[in-house]
């Protein structure tokens, strides 16, 4: 039996709040200038679980009144192909958003072919003009699922000034940027990694643990302290987490379950600034 004591980050009900709010907007623009928001999204190859996030990221398109316009391109696309359909994407007025499913191929210069989305058009906060924004605390498109652990955070009030924030891993599109992200809210932030010495060490001096690591149920229990809030960044085959929820639940205050946590969240943020950049490119027509 479960003696858990932490109470639960509810990223669904969260993340369904945010689309309908992104709903409202979308459909005032289309209202006012008879132009719907659109979303492109770029799939290369046909990986499972990237085939199944770009599906559920056109669905929850399509139930907020944002268009998208999808591309599929097959696996020996070549990182030229793929920077010229990127670069037609960010040429097309009617699009204001560009997705490019990560990852892509291991012959594929996935950096180039996000830096060819045009920064004004980059929804998923992935070019080197976006992580600089972050970086600098500036305007711009966040990362999504570094944006939306933010968002849960700031809706469950737990307070980042001054707290110890350690983030277990560093990719571009989650744990670096969502390490910028707290460091911007004054979270003193640490990053582990593969060959970070004693991580169990690290954690248990976490108020704010982001798991990020791509290693089911890698964070235990016993390494959470007493009371910290426990955000479960994991998209593990079987809809798993980076942390074994059972355990650390017992000693967290808040932390957030997978499924429902983090992940709805991810493309909740994606819809709301598609609708941004939609915002912003049709205000300087
Ligand atoms: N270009 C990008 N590529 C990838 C990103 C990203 O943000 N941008 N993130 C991940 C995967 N991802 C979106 O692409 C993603 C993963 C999981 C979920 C999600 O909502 N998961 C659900 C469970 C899924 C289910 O019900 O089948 C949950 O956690 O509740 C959304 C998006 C890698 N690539």
């Amino acid at each position: 039996m479960s003696t858990s004591t932490a109470r639960l980050m509810d990223g669904t009900a969260l993340a369904r709040r945010t689309v309908e709010e992104t709903a409202a907007r979308a459909a005032e623009i289309t209202r006012r200038t008879g132009v719907t928001p659109c979303l492109a999204t770029v799939l290369v190859g046909a990986d499972p679980a990237s085939v199944t996030y770009v599906k559920m990221k056109q669905n929850r398109c399509a139930k907020a009144g944002i268009r998208s316009k999808h591309v599929e391109l097959p696996a020996e696309t070549t990182t030229e192909e793929l920077v010229a359909a990127i670069t037609a994407l960010s040429a097309d007025p009617d699009v204001h958003g560009i997705l490019l499913q990560h990852p892509v191929g291991p012959h594929i210069d996935e950096r180039a072919a996000f830096e060819a989305i045009a920064p004004e058009k980059d929804v998923d906060g992935v070019t080197m003009a976006s992580f600089a924004a972050m970086g600098f605390g500036l305007p711009g498109f966040v990362s999504c699922t570094p944006g939306g652990i933010m968002r849960l955070l700031d809706a469950y009030d737990v307070e980042l000034s001054g707290k110890r924030a350690v983030v277990v891993g560093r990719s571009a599109i989650l744990g670096k940027p969502a390490g910028l992200l707290l460091l911007g809210r004054d979270a003193t932030v640490t990053y582990c990694h593969s060959r970070t010495v004693d991580l169990s060490a690290a954690v248990r001096e976490a108020d704010i643990l982001v798991a990020a690591v791509g290693k089911p149920q890698f964070i235990k229990g016993e390494d959470i302290k007493p009371g910290a809030v426990v955000i479960d960044a994991g998209y593990n085959p079987g809809n798993v987490g980076d942390v074994d929820f059972d355990s650390a639940a017992e000693r967290a205050s808040l932390i957030t379950p997978v499924p429902g946590g983090v992940g709805p969240m991810t493309i909740a943020v994606l819809l709301a600034q598609t609708v941004d950049a939609a915002e912003r490119q049709l205000a300087a027509r």
